[in-house]
């Protein structure tokens, strides 16, 4: 009889990027965890427990949530006191618009003008930008943020449908040459065939096109999978909540952090 030959594994990795204490592209996929709360007392105290707890990586500070979201004054003042409560996490600020399934509408004008004053106030590790927003606006805060020492992260939403896997590939291509320093996207599912879409997708990105650490998710109960699995198909960040979801499917963040484990043990077999 002979014996199963070992399986030659072959999993690409990003070159990782290191924040604060948090390395991104390496290991397991890092868990980012949303604020949700519209007043500065619900966010300070959601802020207390993202930081405390050691299941999350990262904080994601969604101003678009905040009754006060485009007084740069008031955003900023909280930020800092954000950034102080969770230290050595990395902060990811972004105003998610309604067109892209966030709270609030916005002007590209007035997107531009507040990320502009945040910028300057130096509490922002990573900085959330829609790739759809206007050209001039998003090329000035990308070089404003890249002057000031912030990490981009270029995103784009479907909350309705998923592109195909070509668009979604070209999309995140795209980014990669709009000087993103991490690629992201979220599409909406209908059936397991999207969910692979995605995951296809992120492997094709990670395989043959870009080394950029990969923030992708497929939204939805059906989609929960793409972000439990990333440490195989090349998705090095993902979201997971403590109390309160900012988009359909994430997992709590207990239970997102035994399965990223049991993905990497299985992976690594330590
Ligand atoms: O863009 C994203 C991804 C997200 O929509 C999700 O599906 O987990 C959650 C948002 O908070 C974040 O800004």
């Amino acid at each position: 009889a002979t014996s199963a030959p070992a399986a030659a594994v072959n999993v690409r990795h990003a070159q990782p990027i290191t924040i604060r204490q948090t390395t991104i592209g390496e290991g397991m996929p890092k868990v980012i965890i949303p604020t949700t709360g519209a007043t500065a007392d619900q966010v300070l105290a959601q802020a207390k427990v993202i930081g405390a707890n050691p299941d999350a990586d990262l904080i994601e500070y969604r101003i678009d949530y905040l009754n006060f979201a485009t007084d740069a004054a008031q955003v900023g003042a909280l930020g800092k006191q954000v950034a102080g409560e969770v230290q050595a996490k990395p902060l990811i600020l972004t105003f998610r618009t309604q067109s892209e399934g966030g709270a609030k509408a916005i002007s590209d004008k007035a997107y531009g003008k507040l990320y502009l004053a945040l910028i300057k106030d130096h509490f922002i590790d990573i900085l959330d930008v829609e790739m759809f927003r206007d050209p001039a606006v998003i090329h000035q805060v990308v070089t404003a943020a890249h002057a000031a020492g912030i990490k981009v992260v270029m995103s784009s939403h479907d909350f309705q449908k998923t592109p195909a896997t070509s668009e979604i590939v070209a999309r995140l291509r795209k980014q990669d040459s709009m000087g993103a320093d991490i690629l992201k996207i979220a599409v909406m599912p209908h059936d397991s065939g999207d969910v692979v879409k995605l995951m296809d997708a992120t492997a094709q990105i990670r395989n043959d096109y870009s080394r950029k650490p990969l923030l992708t998710m497929s939204m939805g109960g059906l989609g929960a999978i793409s972000r439990l699995s990333g440490e195989v198909f090349g998705d090095d960040l993902t979201f997971g909540m403590i109390g309160t979801a900012s988009a359909p499917g994430q997992v709590d963040a207990a239970q997102l952090h035994q399965v990223l484990k049991t993905v990497d043990v299985a992976l690594n077999g330590h």
